[in-house]
């Protein structure tokens, strides 16, 4: 019998369920996973509350099943310690955040796994952008595509200045942002500003990004993580509950929408990634970008 995503969910968190302190780390830290070769780096900080989340896959923290499984047991984790009052998202690779979704996945897929990729990010979009946590990206590099879209699912974005770029760019690999992507940014940057963005798959430098609002702060990249923690300090003085409660009236009708249409959005995109012209598109943006290497 095919496992309940929850099910799945719980049969990872008792996994991974040990809390792993290493000898050298400070006694207000605890390592929910710190092995060089997690995907996913997580470590909770007790005295203040804040978690940070890494991405952790290199070269480009692209997203593939795994990863996106990774972050959403760890965030169920951080969310079921009552002590956990935030999360700053971030990559351990400067210069990347995220490459968005992992074109491996959607590209001569198998339909079954496609299916459980896709639910997955479902899943992960729904509890980031409706988390009880205040969270902050701190956007240390590149963020195209899914990269923008996770740093669009938290309360508050820093990036690093440079040449870095950040946008939903999905028709430049001649693919469809799904309504939700296009929720998140329109609730984020307005109406308007998401046609453009979107029709023409933007990928804003980072003073662009801060004009229409796509990102909050702009900030060297050795700055990134302080000003993540001193953002996070001024969430964490408004009392939990009255932030969440706002923060649900909000955000809770847009996580509502895709709850309700989940399973039709899982066919859409399964029929969708599978036509001939879209697999087509897909080959020819991974040529385009082995060769630019050359
Ligand atoms: C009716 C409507 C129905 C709607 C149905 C839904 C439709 C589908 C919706 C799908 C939504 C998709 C969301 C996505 O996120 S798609 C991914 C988009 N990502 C990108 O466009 C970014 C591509 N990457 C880059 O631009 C650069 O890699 C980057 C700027 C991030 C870094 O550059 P850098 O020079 O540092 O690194 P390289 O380009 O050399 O990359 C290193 C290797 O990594 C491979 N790579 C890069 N990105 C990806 C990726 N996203 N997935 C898989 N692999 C990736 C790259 O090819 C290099 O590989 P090799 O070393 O083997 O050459």
């Amino acid at each position: 019998m095919a496992l309940s995503f929850s099910a799945k969910l719980m049969r990872g968190v008792s996994r991974c369920a040990a809390l792993v302190t290493p000898k050298t780390a400070p006694t207000s830290c605890r390592y929910f996973s710190s092995a060089e070769n997690s995907r996913v780096l997580v470590n909770l900080n007790d005295k203040t509350g804040v978690a940070t989340m890494q991405l952790n896959r290199p070269p480009v923290n692209s997203l593939n099943l795994e990863v996106l499984t990774d972050m959403t047991i760890a965030l169920d984790k951080l969310q079921t310690e009552k002590d956990c009052r935030g999360m700053i998202l971030t990559s351990s690779s400067p210069g990347i955040f995220c490459a968005g979704l992992d074109i491996m996945e959607m590209y001569n897929p198998q339909e079954d796994r496609l299916r459980e990729f896709w639910r997955t990010l479902q899943e992960l979009w729904k509890m980031m952008y409706g988390s009880r946590l205040a969270t902050i990206a701190a956007i240390n590099g590149h963020s195209p595509a899914g990269g923008c879209l996770l740093s669009l699912t938290c309360d508050y974005r820093i990036m690093a200045q440079g040449k870095f770029t950040i946008g939903l760019n999905e028709t430049l690999l001649g693919i469809v942002a799904p309504f939700w992507f296009q929720d998140t940014m329109v609730n984020t940057v307005g109406h308007r500003e998401t046609e453009r963005a979107l029709q023409l798959g933007l990928l804003y430098s980072g003073e662009n990004a801060l004009k229409v609002g796509l990102i909050d702060e702009l900030v060297s990249p050795e700055k990134v993580m302080e000003t993540a923690e001193g953002q996070m300090q001024m969430w964490l003085k408004i009392p939990d509950f009255a932030r969440q409660l706002t923060k649900e009236q909000l955000r809770g009708p847009t996580v509502q929408k895709l709850a309700q249409h989940q399973e039709a959005d899982i066919d859409h995109f399964v029929n969708f990634i599978t036509k001939k012209a879209i697999q087509k598109s897909l080959e020819m943006y991974l040529n385009m970008l082995k060769q630019k290497k050359k």
